[in-house]
């Protein structure tokens, strides 16, 4: 093999790209086998003189030709050996050449140069293992026997045994090769860095998918959610006609019946969710065209293995054990690069799949988490765990299994029956004849199946969402000893699972019981049996014919099952797949991709408009999940730039709505939120949140250290940290934990007190250096005496240091009398406005009675 850093060296002294010359040389040996290859196997007669220069090398430097020629069915197998070798080698080649053509500027580097070096050393290693086993097989066809007969594998095989094994010893070693080249602990984990593996075939395929995996098939990949557009982010008629949305009005306006409308709709669904799998699964088409070609190289050898079989039987019924020994020989060696092959089919789709599942998952967690907050406050966070966990997974693993079997299964039964009808047309057309029927029956088996399918996936999620809830909640499950409820609440999904799954199993089983046992097994082999029986009572057919029937038989049906099998799941998967492709497809609408105009601004002046003096004009509001009940109504306030408000009011009366419109979590049904003169909808969302330091009523902290978490979402140093920290009045508190700043946090924080939390999200939001601080009843979980050095910190901070905006909700007097102005609501609508003083001396009393019901802890009521 050449070594790799030999090639980088000569690349760079010629200066030249090699890379496109090695690849080259190969397209021309493998032409010139293809060409070979086509002429042995169309025109037997002319391949013969074409395979002379092998026969005179192989036997012992021979000057001249030998006395027999390969004969056409030899000659035919070598030219099968050469085209498999081309096609597969041609097939491998020509992803590498449009990033080698354009030389080392468009990605032919080194390491590509080395891989396709490594590849064609590889490549031209299994190119010689298959040769040799042709060459080997060509002459033990071709030798005379003691009774000068041709063709009979009647020399000795022993003469030829060391080529033979030496062919299949090469292949097994270049096999082995390429799996230590895809061994996971040689190369880099692929996924966490996005950088290229080490291995050589693994980097080459790893260029080719990942090339793929930018395809808009996938889409929802988007660096930035503001540069996402439908047409971007997705094949826009996919698009269009994907959502269920459109789905349900298209059937809506029919007038069909409800059932009609409910099967049309899953059928659409299915049909549409199977096309999508396909276009799934051409994103992996190296792998699988790859593995096609192997299992293609690979059916010879496994259909010839019933053939020996039944000639070993006929030599030994016969008594010629030499022969029988031989066949056997042959089988073992035929089967020993069945195996091999085996592997690669087994790896190339699997690989395949798991590339899949891989692409998936980030796919839809990457379209889930860009959703907006009312997909949230709509869809259970167990259901899209279970969407991510088992649809992702059950959906690959069905459409491998169906590209695995459905073209071996095409090409074995082709092979077998023409095998068949050419030995017995009645015999072969007795075995063919079950295998509409068996599709018949399949056709109605997997169209339950793939509506049990869904409804076993939706009772999945249904009970993986209970188990998340109860486990998140935790604390309230313990604290009002509720165990034996959510127990028996989960109890009660999974035997819903149980039943469905019951009932699929009691479908599979009357499958299996009347395709697979009754039909195949027994009606099929015994009709055979019996007819063959006849015909060999008669003379028509021979016993070693027969039995050669019986052992195709088995291989046929079981390969058909496999086909109707393979379809089901495809079926099966479109269910599946249909959920996780509504989930990829759901787009919100694109937020704050902001007009030229506003972006050149933000760019010019750095994130004036959060900064900006804050309107909100008119603004009314329902939540996407109440939509007939106003959160807020026609409500208009002014917020002046680095001052600090307060919004009081009793609770529900729409306080925290302002907060999340305000970091445009939701947007107004009526009226305008600007910051400066310009509309919230049109800033750069990425930019106003980078902007926004937020602490609501009940932070959560991520699992990890407290550095980390106060980290989150800024690129704070350890001496920003550190001063955050103190004005937030946790310092004291961390340098007490064993591990200070590097204390574990517990999942969701949930090892930290309240206070502690919420210090710790006070610090967060304050490392993110805000322009607009927004403190929704931040101080709620501390202690007084916490409390009032916390406020002091940030009054001091915000007023007098870097003028931000700060809104609070506070229910603590104390917290809200040093506001400049206090915005006191009711309903949904602002009733006062002024600062403390004002509001006692001028306000119409709702601030003033409030004041009076102030308890002896100075909380509002
Ligand atoms: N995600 C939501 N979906 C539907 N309705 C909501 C949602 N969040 C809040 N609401 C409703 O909107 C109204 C205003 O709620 P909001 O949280 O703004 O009140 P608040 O003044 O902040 O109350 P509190 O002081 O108790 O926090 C309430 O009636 C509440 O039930």
């Amino acid at each position: 093999m050449p070594s790799p850093n030999a090639n980088i060296v000569r690349w760079s002294k010629t200066g030249r790209s090699p890379c496109i010359i090695t690849l080259l040389c190969s397209f021309v040996v493998s032409a010139a086998f293809l060409a070979v290859g086509v002429v042995c196997v169309a025109f037997p007669l002319w391949g013969q003189y074409l395979l002379y220069p092998c026969l005179v090398e192989i036997e012992d430097n021979a000057t001249s030709l030998p006395s027999t020629r390969p004969s056409p069915d030899a000659t035919r197998l070598a030219g099968a050996c050469f085209l498999v070798i081309s096609v597969s080698s041609m097939g491998l080649l020509v992803p590498l050449l449009p990033r080698c053509q354009h030389g080392k500027s468009e990605g032919c580097d080194s390491n590509e140069y080395v891989s396709s070096n490594y590849f064609h050393a590889v490549f031209m290693q299994g190119s010689m293992g298959l040769s040799l086993v042709g060459v080997g097989l060509i002459n033990l066809s071709t030798s005379e026997d003691d009774n000068g007969y041709v063709g009979e594998y009647s020399c000795a095989l022993k003469d030829q045994s060391t080529l033979l094994w030496t062919g299949v010893g090469v292949l097994v070693l270049t096999s082995f090769g390429l799996m230590a080249s895809f061994w996971p602990d040689s190369r880099e984990d692929e996924s966490s860095n996005g950088q290229p593996p080490h291995a050589p075939y693994q980097r080459r395929l790893w260029h080719c998918c990942r090339r793929k995996t930018k395809s808009p098939i996938y889409g929802a990949i988007m660096d930035d959610c503001e540069n996402a557009t439908v047409t971007n982010v997705y094949d826009i008629d996919d698009y269009e006609n994907s959502t269920v949305e459109n789905v349900d009005d298209m059937d809506d306006c029919d007038n069909s019946t409800v059932t009609d409308v409910g099967e049309r709709r899953e059928s659409t669904s299915r049909q549409r969710g199977t096309s999508r799998l396909l276009k799934l699964a051409g994103n992996q088409s190296v792998y699988l065209w790859v593995g096609i070609v192997v299992l293609l190289a690979r059916l010879p050898f496994s259909l010839a293995i019933p053939h020996f079989v039944s000639t070993t039987i006929a030599k030994l019924i016969s008594e010629d054990f030499i022969g029988a020994r031989r066949e056997i020989l042959l089988l073992l060696l035929l089967g020993t690069v069945d195996a091999v092959l085996d592997f690669w089919c087994v790896f190339l789709f699997g690989k395949a799949k798991e590339n899949i599942v891989r692409a998936v998952r980030v796919d839809t967690f990457s379209s889930i988490i860009r959703q907006d907050q009312s997909f949230f406050d709509t869809t259970n966070t167990g259901d899209l765990i279970s969407r991510l966990t088992s649809d992702c997974g059950e959906m690959a693993q069905d459409l491998t299994w169906f590209f695995r079997f459905s073209v071996e299964a095409v090409v074995r039964i082709t092979g077998i029956g023409v095998y068949m009808v050419l030995r017995s047309p009645i015999l072969g057309a007795c075995t063919l004849g079950i295998v509409p029927v068996v599709g018949l029956i399949n056709k109605f088996y997997s169209s339950w199946l793939a509506k049990n399918a869904i409804k076993v996936q939706n009772a999945l999620a249904d009970a993986t969402s209970c188990a998340h809830e109860s486990l998140s909640c935790i604390k309230t499950v313990i604290m009002l000893a509720s165990e034996d409820d959510e127990c028996e609440k989960y109890k009660n999904r999974v035997e819903k699972l149980y039943d469905l799954n019951i009932q699929q199993l009691i479908a599979t089983g009357f499958y299996f019981m009347a395709v697979s046992t009754f039909l195949i097994n027994t009606c099929v082999q015994g009709s055979l049996l019996l007819l063959g029986s006849i015909f060999v009572q008669q003379g028509k057919l021979t016993a070693e014919i027969l039995l050669a029937f019986m052992l195709y038989q088995g291989q046929l049906q079981e390969w058909s099952l496999n086909l109707f099998q393979s379809y089901s799941s495809l079926v099966k998967s479109s269910g599946a797949g249909d959920r996780v492709f509504f989930l990829l497809d759901r787009h919100p609408p694109p937020p704050g991709t902001g007009n030229s105009l506003v972006k050149s601004l933000e760019t010019k002046f750095e994130n004036a408009m959060t900064k900006e003096d804050i309107t909100i004009d008119n603004v009314t509001f329902s939540y996407p999940s109440r939509p007939d009940t106003f959160a807020l109504d026609k409500i208009s306030l002014k917020i002046k730039s680095g001052s600090l408000v307060a919004l009081v009011g009793h609770s529900g009366c729409g306080k925290s709505t302002i907060v999340s419109l305000l970091q445009r979590i939701y947007d107004p049904n009526e009226g305008t939120i600007k910051f400066g003169d310009v509309d919230l909808r049109n800033m750069s969302l990425k930019s106003h949140r980078s902007k926004l330091g937020v602490v609501t009523q009940d932070p959560v902290l991520f699992s990890g250290t407290i550095e980390e978490n106060i980290r989150y979402g800024s690129s704070a140093t350890f001496e920003e940290i550190l001063m955050v920290s103190s004005i937030a009045n946790a310092h004291s508190f961390i340098e007490q934990f064993p591990n200070k700043y590097k204390e574990q946090v517990g999942e969701r924080g949930l090892s930290l007190s309240g206070g502690q939390r919420q210090r710790i999200a006070i610090a967060r939001a304050l490392a993110r250096k805000p322009a607009l601080l927004l403190l929704d009843e931040a101080t709620s979980a501390l202690d007084p005496e916490s409390e009032a050095a916390v406020q002091e910190a940030l009054n001091e901070l915000l007023q007098n240091r870097f003028g931000m905006t700060t809104i609070i909700i506070a229910h603590r007097l104390q917290t809200v009398r040093s506001a400049d102005t206090i915005f006191v609501m009711k309903n949904g609508s602002l009733v006062e406005q002024g600062s403390h003083d004002q509001l006692l001396q001028y306000g119409s009393g709702h601030y003033r009675r409030m004041l009076d019901r102030v308890d002896s802890a100075g909380l509002f009521p």
